[in-house]
Parts: structure tokens; sequence; C-alpha cells
């Protein structure tokens, strides 16, 4: 048993076409963190996060969630977890309000006597207090999307797996649903939440899994995972100064360091690789306000100075060889 907040061994799914959707995965989600679980449409992130829930029976592996062993004890946990999978069962001719009520009754530890203040604050919190007497069936795709997240707020969780919750939501929406989950992983809540779209919620992830083609290719602290390939150093100099800044870049141990071409504006860029790719071999180059000020020593004129990391997205199209939209 681990103090993970999901935790999987050699999870594996084969569907009866022969498919094997998901292949064998280790999945650590810390207590506390904030997991994006990325990929592209197909890579096996829907069959995983079922899995998880106990919505699908895996053909091989263990599941734990918040320490306990699932299915088997669903009953003990599931109430600790909020779950936004597709297609939530809504009655098309009831309110938002109402649908929810109908969930909070089903749920047998709830108070109904504060039925309508949960039902009321949750819909407040996902931004659909003013739509809350509307029929489902007129929500819009988005609106549809937002009154999923009202139920799996409608009391605290430990634990929510959210699975591509900004579906359908303009970009105002996806901000609100980022905030949201900020604002939940604050008050302590460990969520993970699916995406075919990493830039919408690479901003809040304290932790990262990349699926491709059914494996996890890559899991762990975000940071971690981005400073590991490509970080650069930018400085844009006058043209004249192009060649010193070059010089003491080299001098400062950075191999790589190249001029870009000159810009019409009498200014050029040099840039160097900071780090490495191997681990610990970035130990040797120097940190970068060391080299501002070897530059500035040098008598370089900085214009701008930059650390360049490389989106979370270029690590993955460089470790996959895959864009992020490439179906299966
Ligand atoms: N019930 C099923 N029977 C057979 N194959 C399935 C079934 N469900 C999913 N698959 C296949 O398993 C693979 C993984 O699908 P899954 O829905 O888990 O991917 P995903 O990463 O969630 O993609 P998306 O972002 O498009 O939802 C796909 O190739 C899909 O066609």
């Amino acid at each position: 048993m681990s103090d993970d907040a999901i935790r999987t061994h050699g999870l594996t799914k084969r569907f009866r076409t022969g498919q094997v959707a998901v292949d064998g995965i280790d999945l650590a989600v810390p207590r506390g963190a904030v997991y994006g679980f990325l990929g592209p449409n197909g890579s096996g992130k829907t069959t995983t996060i079922r899995m998880l829930l106990g919505l699908v029976a895996p053909t091989a592996g263990q599941v734990h969630l918040l320490g306990e062993p699932m299915p088997q004890a669903a009953a003990r946990v599931l109430p600790r977890v909020g779950a936004l999978v597709e297609g939530p069962a809504f009655q098309p001719y009831l309110s938002g309000r109402a649908n929810l009520a109908r969930l909070d009754a089903v749920d047998g530890s709830a108070d109904p006597r504060t039925a309508r203040a949960r039902a009321d604050a949750a819909l407040e919190r996902v931004g659909l207090g003013a739509a809350a007497d509307k029929r489902y069936r007129q929500y819009s795709l988005g609106m549809k999307q937002r009154l999923g997240l009202a139920a799996a707020l409608l009391r605290p969780r430990d634990l929510l797996v959210l699975d591509e919750p900004t579906n359908g939501l303009d970009p105002q929406g996806t901000r609100e649903v980022r905030h949201l989950v900020r604002e939940l992983a604050d008050a302590g809540t460990t969520v993970l939440v699916s995406s075919h779209l990493l830039a919408e919620i690479e901003q809040v992830c304290t932790h990262v899994g990349i699926m491709g083609g059914g494996r996890l290719l890559l899991q762990g602290p975000r940071e971690d995972l981005a400073a590991r390939r490509g970080s650069r150093v930018v400085v844009r100099t006058p043209q004249a100064d192009g060649a010193a800044a070059l010089a003491e870049l080299r001098r400062l141990g950075l191999a790589d360091a190249a001029v870009e071409p000159v810009a019409a504006d009498g200014v050029v860029t040099v840039s160097a690789a900071l780090a490495d790719d191997e681990p610990g071999a970035s130990s040797a180059l120097p940190a970068p306000q060391d080299i501002a000020g070897a530059l500035v020593h040098a008598g370089v004129g900085i214009l701008t100075f930059d650390v360049r990391r490389p989106s979370l997205e270029q690590v993955f199209v460089e470790l996959t060889g895959e864009g992020f939209d490439v179906a299966r």
C-alpha cells in the first residue's frame, strides 16, 4: 500500500476487439497534487480513468485510490472521490438545480435538510448560479460540462478525477476551470485532470503524466520534466557586442553558444543550451545570474536576458515524435 492518492500497478485494458487501450501503466498521483493526465486523443486516458473509478474492469493490474484497493473498497472510497467523466446521467427536462438535487438525494450520506444549500453552492462555484433554473436540455455544451463539475463538487472530496473538464468551454470557461482546480487544490483536494490540450492545464499542474499509445511515456513533477531537456539562455545585445557575448558564453563553458542572424534593427541574439539532457551533467554549467554577471563584467550591452524552458509540449513531441492532436 502507498500513501499516494492514486496508485496503479501494471494497469491494463484489452478490449474484446483485441485492442490494448491501456498497456501496463504505473500511475502515481501524490496526495495534494494537481496531476495533468495528458496525451493525444485515443491514447488511453478515458479508459484509464474509467478503470480508476471502477466503471470498467481492468484486464490486468491493480488500482489503489486513497490507499485502498479498488474495486473492493469502492463503497468506502468512492464517496470521497468526485468524478467528471463523459456523459453524466442528467435528466434533460429537469433544471440544473433539480438535477443536482436528484443526485444529492441518491447519496445516502448527505443530509437532505441542507440539500438546497449544497446544490446552490456547487452551482455558484462553477458559474451556473444564473442558469440554475434552466432546463438541462437548454444548456450549452459548456454549461453541461459545468453542471458535471458541480455534481462532482456537491460535497467535499479528497480526490477529484476530471476527464477533459474543459471540453466545450470557451477560453473564459477554460480559465474558470483552471481557477477552480487551483482553488480546490489549495484547499487540499488532490486533482487528476485529463486533457488532450496540454497548454490548457499545464499552468495548474504540479505533476504530469503523458500517455501515448496506451503507455505512460513520462511521469513526474512538472518542473522536473520541463527542466530535463532543452533549457536555453537567450541574450539580445547590440550587434557590435555580439562577438564579445559569444566569446564570453563559450568561456563560461556553454559550448554550443551561437549567434543568430542579425535582425534589421542592429540587434543580435546570442543563445546557448543551459542544461544537458543527461541527469547531473548540467551541474558544471554556470547559473543564469552568473552568466548575466559575467556578460556585464565583460562589457557586453544587454538588451534582454532570458532563460527559456521548453514547453511540456516540446518535450512531449521530442520524446515521442508525435504531435498532440494525432489520433490513433
Ligand atoms: N469500449 C471500447 N471497445 C473497443 N475499443 C475501445 C473502447 N473504448 C475505447 N476504445 C479504444 O481504446 C483506445 C483508447 O481510448 P480512450 O478513450 O481511452 O482514449 P483517450 O486518451 O481518452 O482519448 P480521447 O481524448 O479521445 O477521449 C482508442 O483507440 C479507442 O478507440
